[in-house]
């Protein structure tokens, strides 16, 4: 296991119920005090008291809701300021029914400031703080839907592949500066997300969906591994890797001051 600093706050955001909830539960057993923040209050001081009680360690409660700037500024505000924090789990997150010619407007812009404008705003908070103490980490929580935007409908996985592609470029940019950053692709995971959006989650095969704390612990257990993106499912790492290979495998072909042949109309058919 990675040495876990017990002195670092973590700040975890959508920490009233599901992921959130677990990760919370977690990192306090690893002796990390909390920030939660999400938009219940009262859910949020039911699992700040337990937390306290259960792993003694110091547990605040910021509710904010993350798709409402002034809300969530206070959120940056105290991770800008907030010397003690340290770790960021950026977790909040929801999907909405319906297609992209389906889905309403307003729900999807909502989504997209609270999957996508959150995290970015919150980390952009937090970081400077990390890289001039060249210590912490920040987790962001996406989904396997990043990379497998086929199998869902609407914008939802659009937001996810953001999530991992900032990931990535985060990583570049901290990286060999103190700052572990890692990005979670979970599957189907038994929470109430399904339900906020429409969707039964038992309708998929049960061999599919993941109860919260497996999930949780495989995506820390990756943490502790220093891996930059974990899929709890995966069974084969080296999947991840291949795949991650293919793609870096194209990076010099990817600026060329020629158009591909395939694309020149002078070549003939038959060439
Ligand atoms: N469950 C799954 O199958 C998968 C989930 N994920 C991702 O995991 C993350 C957690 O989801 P999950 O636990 O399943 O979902 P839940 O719906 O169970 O929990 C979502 C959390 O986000 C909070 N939240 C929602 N809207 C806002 C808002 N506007 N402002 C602040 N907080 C908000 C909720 O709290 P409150 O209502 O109190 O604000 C809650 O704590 C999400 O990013 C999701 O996309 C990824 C892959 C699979
Ligand atoms: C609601 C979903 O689509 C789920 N959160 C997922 O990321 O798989």
């Amino acid at each position: 296991m990675l040495p876990v600093d017990t002195l670092d706050t973590a700040l975890v955001t959508g920490a009233s119920t599901g992921i959130g909830a677990a990760y919370a539960d977690r990192l306090a057993a690893r002796g990390h005090p909390l920030v939660l923040v999400a938009r219940n209050r009262e859910a949020l001081d039911t699992l700040a008291a337990r937390l306290s009680r259960e792993h003694r360690v110091k547990v605040d409660v910021l509710p904010a809701d993350l798709t409402s700037s002034a809300q969530r500024a206070e959120v940056e505000r105290r991770l800008r300021e907030d010397e003690a924090i340290g770790t960021l789990v950026n977790n909040a997150g929801a999907s909405v029914a319906g297609g992209l010619a389906e889905a309403r407007l307003d729900d999807v812009e909502a989504m997209i400031g609270l999957n996508v404008v959150a995290p970015t705003r919150l980390t952009g908070a937090l970081l400077p703080r990390l890289l001039a103490r060249g210590r912490g980490s920040i987790i962001n929580i996406a989904s396997a839907l990043a990379i497998a935007p086929e199998l869902s409908v609407g914008a939802y996985a659009a937001t996810k592949s953001y999530l991992l592609t900032y990931t990535l470029s985060l990583h570049k940019e901290v990286n060999g500066r103190g700052v572990q950053v890692q990005a979670v692709l979970p599957g189907i995971t038994r929470t109430a997300i399904w339900e906020h959006a429409g969707k039964d989650i038992d309708s998929f095969p049960e061999h599919m969906i993941m109860e919260v704390d497996e999930m949780v612990d495989a995506a820390l257990a990756g943490y502790d591994m220093g891996e930059l993106v974990t899929v709890p499912s995966l069974p084969d790492g080296e999947e991840w890797n291949g795949y991650d290979e293919a793609r870096r495998r194209l990076f010099p072909e990817l600026s060329r001051s020629q158009a591909a042949d395939r694309y020149k109309s002078d070549i003939p058919e038959d060439a």
